[in-house]
């Protein structure tokens, strides 16, 4: 582990545009992993703890449909003539085109000769958030080098598979090994599209790297959360509940509304450790009961959660009768609830969504089962953009879903956050 001063004196050389005097935050000795952040003082609930801005950033060119994004500003152009007339292989708008970021990363592509510029690769356009590292100043440098990067077997492949797209790519040590341990850093602690990092629903097309977030630890039920600056992908981190001085700041690195053995599989096999956290340590997870399902005798009315071992297939235990099941009859269970739910999810009928989740669901899966929430979130957001016409009760309906919803928020024992924020704007529209 890098010492945390250290860490600090190059935190604070980069956020110096920032100019916070009297920061709210430090770096120490975390006890959940290596480094983390703490409060300096006693912090309410939703105020700033701190401003971070992107050390790279870069498009994610992860799907075919978001290759038009410009590799500047991101924003999605026509799909037409968006490749850079000059030959570097990157999408660009016309007003980005002149701005020194795209020169430098103009020459930098040119140099190393696209084999079809004018075809928009993913590999080439992927490749530019870590190839910016190239580029950084010794500082920046200095700094991605000391945010923790998992240096597996398979780092090296996004580089190795980009560089065949490539006629001149460098073959000088130094600069492949920058790039490579860029894509480390970033798969450690960066964001990557919205699939990868989704607190809050949060939708964004770039990857990208915000140096004093990366040292923020994880925990499912976190004190803070996040929200970006539009014009500037600035983010800036609030509180999420009072934090008195000394706390160390968690976020979480996984979706909110997923069930104890799928946050488990996701950082184990994303992020490569395991979550001890007091919402993991408990079956119940503090008696929002998202995992839980019916116990498998019919004739008792309780419920059943897997058991807390951090194995990916866990005995089940039903909190009332007290029969223990083995994993593969419960998930299937939870699988036949997802299907049936994402059938009619599917299905064009919000009106007939809405029902089953009214009337039938509940005879197989506990309402507070994720698969619920989901389908919940989805009924809320297709009424919210009021495209169907589901009837005179469709404001109830959406109300009652934001309310079960922020039950279930409030059981966890989660804050402020984007996702409260939206459910409490939708419930009061
Ligand atoms: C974004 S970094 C956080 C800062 C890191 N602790 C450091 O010293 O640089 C993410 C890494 O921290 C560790 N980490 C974060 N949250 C954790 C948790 N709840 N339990 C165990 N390890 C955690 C993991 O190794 C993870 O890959």
């Amino acid at each position: 582990m890098i010492c945390p001063k250290r860490t600090t004196e190059l935190l604070e050389q980069f956020l110096e545009p920032f100019k916070d005097k009297d920061p709210a935050w430090e770096i120490g000795v975390s006890k959940i992993a290596g480094r983390g952040v703490f409060t300096t003082r006693n912090i309410k609930r939703g105020e700033v703890i701190f401003r971070d801005m992107p050390l790279l950033i870069g498009p994610a060119a992860r799907k075919e449909d978001t290759l038009n994004s410009c590799s500047v500003c991101f924003k999605l152009l026509p799909d037409t003539k968006f490749m850079c007339r000059q030959g570097c292989g990157l999408p660009i708008c016309n007003l980005c085109q002149k701005k020194k970021q795209h020169k430098a990363d103009c020459a930098l592509f040119k140099s190393w000769e696209p084999c079809e510029p004018e075809v928009a690769n993913s590999l080439i356009i992927r490749l530019l958030c870590p190839a910016r590292a190239i580029n950084c100043t010794k500082e920046q440098r200095d700094l991605m080098y000391c945010l923790q990067a998992t240096l597996d077997n398979n780092h090296r492949t996004e580089v190795r598979n980009a560089a065949k797209c490539f006629r001149k790519f460098p073959t000088d040590k130094k600069l492949i090994d920058i790039m490579n341990r860029a894509v480390a850093v970033l798969r450690t602690n960066g964001f990557d599209e919205t699939s990868d990092r989704t607190n809050d629903n949060q939708e964004f097309f770039y990857r990208a790297l915000f140096p004093l977030f990366a040292l923020v630890n994880h925990d499912c039920v976190p004190n803070s959360y996040y929200t970006f600056e539009e014009k500037t992908n600035n983010m800036i981190v609030r509180a999420s509940v009072d934090i008195p001085s000394g706390t160390e700041i968690t976020t979480t690195y996984t979706k909110l509304f997923t069930g104890n053995i799928a946050r488990h599989l996701f950082l184990k096999m994303k992020k490569t450790f395991t979550c001890k956290c007091q919402r993991c340590s408990d079956p119940t997870e503090k008696g929002a009961f998202i995992s839980a399902v019916y116990c498998r005798d019919t004739n008792c009315p309780g419920l059943a959660v897997p058991e807390v071992t951090g194995m990916p297939q866990p005995n089940w235990n039903c909190l009332e009768c007290k029969q223990k099941s083995p994993h593969a009859p419960m998930s299937k269970a939870q699988d036949l609830a997802v299907g049936a739910i994402n059938a009619k999810t599917n299905s064009n009928s919000l009106k007939t969504l809405i029902q089953y989740i009214k009337e039938k669901s509940s005879s197989f899966i506990p309402e507070s089962n994720y698969c619920i929430i989901d389908a919940k979130l989805q009924v809320i957001s297709r009424l919210s953009k009021s495209l169907e016409d589901c009837g005179e009760e469709s404001a109830g309906t959406k109300a009652q879903f934001c309310q079960d919803i922020l039950d279930i928020m409030d059981k966890l024992g989660l804050g402020d956050c984007v996702m409260r924020t939206y459910l409490e704007t939708e419930k009061a529209k």
